[in-house]
């Protein structure tokens, strides 16, 4: 980078000028301000210079960009309203001397992202979520410069499709099923915590298919902890005007100590990397307690994502950090996205109870109160097949599509250019409500997928959202995803009238906000009060009946851990005196701790 080169020849200069002629100390500072202000004009020109070919934008500033315009909250909105009054649904921004494209409309990211997919496979260089987090190592985060990336990147996406992937998941069809029986059986005993209800479903969900131990209570701290720890990496990778960011422009000053001010905000970041170890640890002893199992019990589970790995690694040559991170992801990149979704299903049946009672009628003319719904109806229930995609792009969790893209070489969209390794972020806040495809963008409406209906537009892809992602690095899990949204959703519907919370002395409803959502770049709705109530008693012995069943046929899955994330580094620090390092060829190993 310009501004890094500069920086350095500055600090040489100086190193020169003191050991020659000792000049007074003005001068050193004179000329320190003058090669300061040359690199500044350069840099600003170049700056300019980029921005007369990029798609449009507002005018950045030198050095700062455009980043003193960006809100504190909610950036997608920003770029969503920048884009109406640049007239043009691709817009470049500037986060320091770091110019971003925002695609704002479904079209152009068809264009761009799956059209053009193969050059735009590669994520740009990330410093705060990359490289200090976990690089290369992570398929999430992982840069595509040559070849030997790509392959690596390739055996990282392969093996991610092994656990997850369109074919493996209809064998987790029974684990969701039972799972969300479980879930229904909750809300029925306890609904004010349908929040919680929630989480543990999807954790338990990636949980048994990553390490085939369910998790049972909402009280499991792998619950609380991965979950917060997504919501933290959510919120840093925001862009703002956060000192993190910082880091994007001035890459060198990720080399500085770690109590240096733009660290601020990122010391639990930099623990995540013990995240590594973490999930290590814990696949470690998922396998030993698969491998303990009689035979027949293995046969009669899916064998676990983690033995897979373990016994694909040599084949792969994957280190421990590696194999580490493919499992993490499961909780890290699959439990939050999840759980989010299914809190803001709740939300719209609160604020649409319209649509909620027309999937209802639908699933009882179909299914009946005598069982729950189950995939095998999905043909019959056109209504809740839309209603099910609304849900995900009515408030889309990734609001601002994961992670951005970079394209692997220039690249020109409407005679604009978009430079090689440059960020291109897929703003699906702006994708999902734009009127021209989605009237009345704000309001929730299945039938809007319903050809005929007033309300339905093309859209440029079959499914008719963009919730996911693009081209090669669309989302791993989506096939998963898709599967316990659907079964969790038509049961939730077909069990449950889910209203506004009603105050029992006044009888008055209390207002939902369907603009109340958290900030970070998974969102999900603010806590609010609802109430979930069953809706028939021939319903309420159903859901009792399955649920005990369902927890009958988990059992198998049962099983303790004796790790927490919290309190692995001390606990293992103490015990061992030694702390986890990586070796050059990223293989894990333990070296003592001095003092
Ligand atoms: C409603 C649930 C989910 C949503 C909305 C979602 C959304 C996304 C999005 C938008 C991306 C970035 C795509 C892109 O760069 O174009 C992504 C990537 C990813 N997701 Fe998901 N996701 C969900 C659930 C899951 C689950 C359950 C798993 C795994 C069990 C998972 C694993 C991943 C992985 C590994 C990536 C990185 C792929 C890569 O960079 O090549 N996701 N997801």
């Amino acid at each position: 980078m310009f501004a890094d080169r500069a920086i350095l020849e500055t600090y040489a200069f100086l190193r020169a000028q003191a050991a020659s002629a000792n000049p007074s100390t003005s001068n050193v500072w004179l000329a320190i301000l003058a090669i300061a202000a040359v690199a500044v004009v350069v840099d600003y020109a170049h700056m300019l210079y980029l921005r007369s070919r990029m798609p449009p934008g507002p005018l950045p500033l030198p050095i700062v960009g455009n980043t003193l315009s960006l809100p504190k909250n909610k950036p997608w909105i920003h770029f969503e309203n920048l884009s109406k009054e640049l007239g043009s649904p691709v817009i470049t921004f500037w986060i320091g001397r770091n110019p971003t494209v925002w695609i704002n409309d479904a079209w152009s990211a068809h264009e761009i992202f799956e059209k053009k997919a193969q050059i735009y496979t590669s994520r740009p260089r990330m410093i705060v979520f990359g490289e200090l987090g976990s690089g290369q190592s992570n398929l999430v985060t992982m840069q595509i410069r040559n070849n030997a990336e790509r392959e690596h990147w390739r055996i990282h996406r392969k093996l991610m499709h092994l656990g997850v992937g369109v074919q493996s998941v209809r064998g987790y069809r029974a684990i969701q099923n039972n799972e969300s029986k479980i879930v229904a059986y909750d809300f029925l005993r306890e609904p004010k915590e349908y929040v919680k209800h929630l989480e543990r479903y999807a954790t338990s969900v990636v949980s048994i298919i990553g390490f085939g131990r369910r998790v049972a209570s909402y009280n499991d701290p792998i619950i609380t902890e991965v979950i917060a720890l997504m919501q933290l990496a959510a919120d840093l990778n925001v862009p703002g005007k956060s000192f993190p960011m910082l880091l994007e422009t001035f890459p060198i000053l990720a080399k500085f100590p770690w109590f240096m001010p733009w660290f601020k905000g990122l010391g639990a970041r930099r623990k995540q990397k013990g995240g590594h170890y973490f999930f290590h640890t814990l696949a470690e002893e998922a396998v030993e307690q698969y491998d303990a199992k009689p035979p027949a019990q293995q046969a009669a589970m899916p064998t676990p994502y983690v033995k897979t790995l373990f016994d694909s690694a040599a084949q792969y040559n994957l280190p421990a950090d590696e194999l580490s991170a493919l499992t993490g992801n499961l909780f890290g990149a699959g439990a939050d996205t999840s759980s989010s979704t299914l809190v803001t299903f709740v939300l719209a049946c609160c604020a649409f109870p319209e649509a909620m009672h027309k999937a209802q009628a639908e699933i009882d003319a179909v299914v009946g109160p005598l069982r729950s719904p189950h995939w095998d109806d999905s043909p019959s229930l056109p209504y809740l097949n839309a209603f099910v995609k609304e849900v995900f792009r009515w408030r889309s969790v990734a609001i601002i599509g994961g992670q951005p893209h970079s394209p692997t070489q220039d690249d020109t969209w409407n005679g604009y250019l978009i430079p090689a390794r440059s960020w291109v972020q897929g703003n699906v806040w702006a994708i999902h409500h734009n009127d021209r495809d989605f009237p009345e963008p704000d309001r929730f409406h299945p039938d809007r997928y319903t050809e005929g209906d007033p309300l339905h537009r093309p859209f440029p892809n079959d499914k008719g959202y963009m919730t996911f992602g693009w081209g090669r690095r669309v989302c791993s899990g989506q096939a998963l995803a898709e599967q316990g949204t659907w079964i969790t959703v038509a049961r939730l519907l077909w069990g449950f009238d889910i209203r506004k919370y009603r105050d029992p002395r006044t009888g008055e409803e209390e207002e939902v906000d369907i603009f109340a959502f958290t900030n970070g770049l998974n969102m999900r709705p603010q806590p609010f009060r609802c109430q979930i109530t069953a809706r028939t008693e021939q319903i309420r012995e159903s859901i009792l009946r399955e649920g005990e069943q369902a927890l009958e046929d988990l059992k198998i899955h049962d099983g303790e851990s004796k790790y927490r994330m919290s309190t692995f580094y001390q606990k293992e620090k103490k015990k061992l005196k030694e702390e986890p390092v990586m070796d050059e060829k990223g293989n894990l190993t333990f070296v003592k701790v001095e003092g």
